[in-house]
């Protein structure tokens, strides 16, 4: 998203680089992450960002293209290991800690055409592979490891919705050349969990003694409200989260799918091994991060037949119908991104929720953040208010938890600078700093200042309703 340099010094080609060359049409402005941010080039310009705000931690992805251009067989790349080193060394001299995702959406695309993707088993060696090679190069800097990034939302719109690369659906869900919607996330979600399960073996085996780091993963979370009372719809909510989390969480933790899902889904489903169960139950994750941006209504689909096509079908596996309006009223202030809100209360709600469920494991907030569109004038995009009451109501609803006896960690804003946003391309901008793509200039936005003034303890509730009565 921020890299660029998409085949320089021997990296190789990503299943993204292929699917935006190839299919410009599935990314709303046709464009790509071939320059991106420049942050491969501008690294130590960024790193200088990350320190001037004040914060103590940096999360970030490895392209596993640029460390292992065509898998294991291809061999490692030395110059991919070197730009980490580098970049690692840089936030470590600032004394900001390395916060490392192995997979975050990205993997090389010879794994599409070996294995099909994450269809294939033979994808889950690869991947112990590249973690062992990461583990040997940076864990003697890195303390903080995560195996994926959002694997439950990646599946749903690679192999539901058909809008990520390898791009495969079905109908009703959307129209895709091949693909089973029913059935392949599941099939990709399993080969990531017992994925992620080999490389937490690995750690917990051969490194996490000597180096002494932690290992986790980060799932995709939105909180569900009922639309209505009745108790269909409260089954409703649950079962979405339930679909939507506890597909990873409870296999992880407990070392099986959630009992609604076996219910629903019966042989679309896979099924672990007894070895399997005992190797995911035997390697428990250190932490789990939350990515939490939105809450939305759901209604319940199976009482009620619902037109599944309608708002993207994410949730429809669960046979539930996600909706932001209650009679004709928004659940939150609109962001620039379809289907987001700014509903403060849920992350209480799901921060609360991860911590009952999974025993007080520590929890990171590793995502959460406020879009703009790209297109606003440099005068709006520069003074988000907007931005910073999202902030400022999120941070103050995840306080609350944490003062409820929540075990959370740590917090990470999404993100430092505007970036590739996927098959939005360009069009909307997370940043707390404005990105120029002409020029590659970063300005901080109202909301880097505000952020920076929040670390540093001064009084951000009284600047925040003073921007409030301003705007
Ligand atoms: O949460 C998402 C993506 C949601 C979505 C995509 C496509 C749809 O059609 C609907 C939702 O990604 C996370 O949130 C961020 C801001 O989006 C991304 O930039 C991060 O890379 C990712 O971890």
């Amino acid at each position: 998203q921020i890299e660029g340099a998409y085949l320089e010094d021997g990296k190789g080609l990503s299943n993204w680089d292929f699917f935006t060359h190839t299919n410009s049409r599935g990314i709303d402005d046709g464009r790509n992450g071939d320059v991106a941010d420049d942050h491969y080039h501008r690294y130590m310009e960024d790193v200088e960002i990350i320190h001037s705000l004040g914060v103590d931690s940096y999360r970030f992805s490895i392209s596993w293209a640029r460390i292992l251009p065509r898998g294991r067989l291809g061999g490692v790349n030395s110059a991919g290991i070197a730009f980490y080193d580098c970049l690692i060394a840089a936030l470590v001299k600032k004394g900001i800690e390395p916060f490392v995702t192995l997979h975050h959406f990205d993997l090389p695309h010879e794994m599409e055409t070996r294995y099909g993707g994450w269809l294939g088993a033979g994808i889950r060696e690869e991947f112990d592979y590249y973690a062992d090679v990461c583990f040997k190069a940076f864990g003697d800097r890195v303390k903080y490891w995560t195996t994926f990034n959002e694997p439950n939302l990646f599946t749903r719109l690679a192999y539901v919705l058909g809008k990520y690369p390898p791009a495969r659906c079905s109908a009703p869900f959307g129209t895709c050349e091949s693909g089973n919607s029913h059935r392949e996330p599941y099939v990709a979600a399993h080969n990531m969990l017992l994925s992620h399960a080999a490389a937490v073996h690995n750690y917990k085996k051969n490194y996490q003694a000597t180096q002494g780091g932690s290992i986790g993963i980060v799932i995709a979370m939105k909180w569900y409200e009922p639309l209505t009372n009745t108790t269909e719809d409260i089954l409703a909510a649950r079962r979405a989260l339930s679909f939507e989390v506890d597909w990873f969480l409870e296999p992880i933790f407990f070392g099986d799918y959630p009992r609604e899902m076996h219910k629903l889904l019966s042989s679309n489903l896979p099924k672990f091994t007894s070895e399997e169960k005992s190797l995911l139950q035997k390697n428990k994750a250190d932490f789990i991060g939350i990515n939490h941006y939105t809450t939305i209504y759901v209604k319940d689909c199976i009482s009620s037949p619902c037109d599944l096509k309608a708002y993207e079908a994410y949730e429809a596996n669960a046979l539930v119908l996600a909706t932001g309006e209650r009679d004709g009223v928004a659940i939150g202030r609109p962001t620039a991104f379809d289907g987001y809100y700014d509903v403060p209360e849920g992350m209480e709600q799901i921060v609360k929720y991860v911590n009952q469920r999974y025993k007080n494991t520590p929890l990171y907030v590793t995502e959460n953040g406020y879009s703009q569109h790209s297109n606003d004038t440099m005068d709006k995009l520069i003074n988000d208010v907007e931005r910073v009451n999202y902030l400022h109501g999120y941070l103050t609803c995840l306080s609350s938890a944490v003062r409820k006896g929540a075990n959370v960690r740590g917090y990470f804003v999404w993100s430092i600078i505007d970036n590739f946003e996927w098959t939005f391309g360009f069009t909307v901008r997370f940043g707390l700093y404005h990105v120029d793509y002409g020029t590659q200039k970063r300005t901080p936005k109202m909301s880097a200042k505000w952020y920076r003034d929040f670390l540093m303890g001064s009084r951000p509730t009284d600047q925040v309703q003073m921007l409030r009565a301003d705007s």
